[in-house]
């Protein structure tokens, strides 16, 4: 069930172009799950299961530091409803685009 969308923002430590590479192996991961991403220049938005979403956010850290990042800093924002019904990602943003 679809109960919750995250947000995620990713900045490995590391210098000039590896940021791209290391943010690109999160992007790639979020990707391979299969769940609707909606990839955005600061941040990228995923929609699914509480639980599974919540894993992903922990795995993305793991994913820079394996990447080579000394350290990380994420901002997380979570939107949760656990009976489902959540304002989907194309709810929010379709109508804007042009
Ligand atoms: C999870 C996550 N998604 C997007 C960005 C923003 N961002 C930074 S570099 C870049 C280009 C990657 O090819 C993008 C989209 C981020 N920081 N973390």
């Amino acid at each position: 069930m679809i109960n919750a969308s995250v947000a995620i923002q990713v900045l490995p430590a590391v210098e000039g172009q590896e940021v791209i590479r290391v943010v690109d192996k999160v992007i790639e991961y979020l990707k391979s799950s299969g769940l609707n991403v909606y990839v955005g220049p600061f941040e990228t938005t995923v929609e699914g299961e509480y639980d599974q979403l919540m894993e992903m956010v922990k795995r993305c850290q793991l994913i820079c530091i394996e990447e080579g990042a000394p350290s990380v800093m994420s901002y997380v924002k979570i939107s949760y409803k656990p009976e489902g019904g959540i304002w989907t990602i194309d709810e929010k943003v379709t109508k804007h685009h042009q």
